[in-house]
């Protein structure tokens, strides 16, 4: 969902209080963004917004693990299938799961960034 629409479905959204993902964002910032747009999410934890569902559900954390665990599926299947526009979506969807994880984890992008830089 956009900011915009994330916004119109939720009224205790003031129009100043905008979240990262509205602005345009480089691609080298998109996973810095895309963190701070769920960080927002989890402190603010607005009405109508996914990602403040994964922080509320009923299940927990297994909520978020259960979204890894099936986008990592579909990703799998998508490459068995070689279709590279659903392997390129399915592969974004298990990103984004795997940085709400990390935010559920008190863990940041910038450890994920820091791991790999270290393993060159
Ligand atoms: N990047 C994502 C993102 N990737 C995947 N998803 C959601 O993850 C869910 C994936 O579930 P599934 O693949 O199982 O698909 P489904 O549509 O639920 O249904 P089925 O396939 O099970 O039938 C969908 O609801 C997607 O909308 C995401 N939801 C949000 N974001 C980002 O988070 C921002 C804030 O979103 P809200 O929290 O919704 O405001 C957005 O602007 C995006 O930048």
């Amino acid at each position: 969902m956009s900011d915009d629409a994330a916004a119109d479905a939720d009224p205790e959204v003031p129009d100043d209080d905008v979240a990262p993902e509205s602005a345009a964002v480089a691609d080298e910032e998109v996973l810095d963004a895309l963190f701070a747009t769920i960080e927002d999410r989890k402190e603010r934890l607005p009405e109508g917004s996914y990602t403040a569902s994964l922080f509320t559900h009923e299940k927990g954390e297994n909520a978020v693990l259960e979204k890894i665990g099936e986008e990592a599926t579909e990703t799998i299947l998508a490459a068995k299938d070689d279709d590279v526009e659903e392997l390129t979506a399915e592969a974004a969807d298990l990103v984004y799961h795997l940085l709400v994880l990390f935010a559920r984890k008190d863990l940041d992008v910038a450890d994920l960034r820091t791991e790999l830089r270290d393993r060159f």
